[in-house]
C-alpha cells in the first residue's frame, strides 16, 4: 500500500520538479513561503554539488534573501539583473486558468516585480491550493497599502462593487499592524464566493490611490507544478 505523503513532502516534490527548469548560467527568481523554501534549499544543494554553476538569484523577500545567502547562492537585485530566465514561487490559490492569489506570507509586491521580470514563472503548489475561482478558499486575498490613513483605504476597498461585499481586515502581527519588507501595511480581503471577475477586481483595487499592489497574479504563471496524492503533474498555458 502506498504511503500517504505529508503536505510538506508534496511541497518538496513540486519544488524539486520546478528546479529542473534551472540551468547553469541562468538568472533566477527565488520565491517566498514554505513551498518556495524547498526550491531554494534544492538550488543551494545543487550548487554545492557543482551540478549547477554560475547562477545568480533575485530573492523576493528578506526571508528568502537570508535563506539563500546562508546557502551560498549568489544574489542580486532587480536593479542589477532586470531580466530573469525563470522564477519559482508558491501560491495560495490556483484557478483552472492558472491565475493565482499570492501574498499570504506578505511578500506579494517583490514577488510580483520579480515574476513579471522573468521569462518563465513556474508556480509550485500542493493540490490543496486548487480552487474553482479565485477568492474561493475563503482565506485572505492580500492587498498591500501605504500606512498613511490605512482605515480610509480599508473602507474604500471594502466598498468596491467589483469586490461584491468582501470583508476587509488589517493584518496584524501580535498587537501591532503587520509591516511588509517595503514598510507598508496589508489589508486582507475575505470573500463569501469566488470573485466573479478577477480582472475587474484587480483593476478596481489598483485604481485606489494608496494601494501599492494586490495578490491577484493574473496571466502571469507559465507553468504550474501540482503535487498531489496521485503524483506530480504539470499544467501550462
Ligand atoms: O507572500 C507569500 C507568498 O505569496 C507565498 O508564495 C504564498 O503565500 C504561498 O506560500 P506557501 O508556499 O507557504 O503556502
Amino acid at each position: 500500500m502506498a504511503t500517504k505523503l505529508s503536505q510538506d513532502e508534496l511541497k518538496q516534490q513540486a519544488a524539486w520538479k520546478a528546479v529542473e527548469y534551472v540551468q547553469s548560467g541562468m538568472v533566477i527568481g527565488l520565491g517566498t513561503g514554505s513551498t518556495a523554501a524547498f526550491a531554494v534549499d534544492r538550488i543551494g544543494q545543487l550548487l554545492k554539488e557543482n551540478t549547477l554553476r554560475d547562477i545568480v538569484a533575485v530573492p523576493t523577500s528578506i526571508r528568502t534573501y537570508e535563506q539563500a545567502k546562508g546557502l551560498g547562492i549568489p544574489l542580486a537585485t532587480l536593479d542589477e539583473q532586470p531580466e530573469l530566465d525563470v522564477a519559482i514561487d508558491g501560491a495560495d490559490e490556483v484557478d483552472p486558468a492558472l491565475n493565482v492569489v499570492k501574498g499570504r506570507g506578505g511578500a506579494l509586491l517583490r514577488e510580483k516585480m520579480v515574476e513579471l521580470a522573468s521569462k518563465k514563472f513556474v508556480c509550485i503548489v500542493d493540490e490543496s491550493k486548487l480552487v474553482s475561482g479565485l477568492g474561493g478558499s475563503k482565506d485572505a486575498m492580500p492587498v498591500e497599502i501605504v500606512q498613511f490613513c490605512w482605515k480610509y483605504n480599508l473602507e474604500r476597498l471594502q466598498k468596491l462593487p467589483e469586490l461584491a461585499g468582501a470583508s476587509a481586515k488589517l493584518r496584524m502581527a501580535g498587537d501591532k499592524p503587520y509591516v511588509t519588507d517595503n514598510s507598508n501595511y496589508i489589508v486582507d480581503l475575505y470573500f463569501q464566493e469566488p470573485i466573479k471577475d478577477a480582472y475587474a477586481a484587480a483593476k478596481a483595487i489598483s485604481a485606489c490611490t494608496g494601494v501599492v499592489d494586490h495578490g491577484l497574479f493574473l496571466d502571469m504563471v507559465d507553468v504550474c507544478i501540482i503535487a498531489g496524492a496521485d503524483g506530480v503533474r504539470l499544467q501550462d498555458k
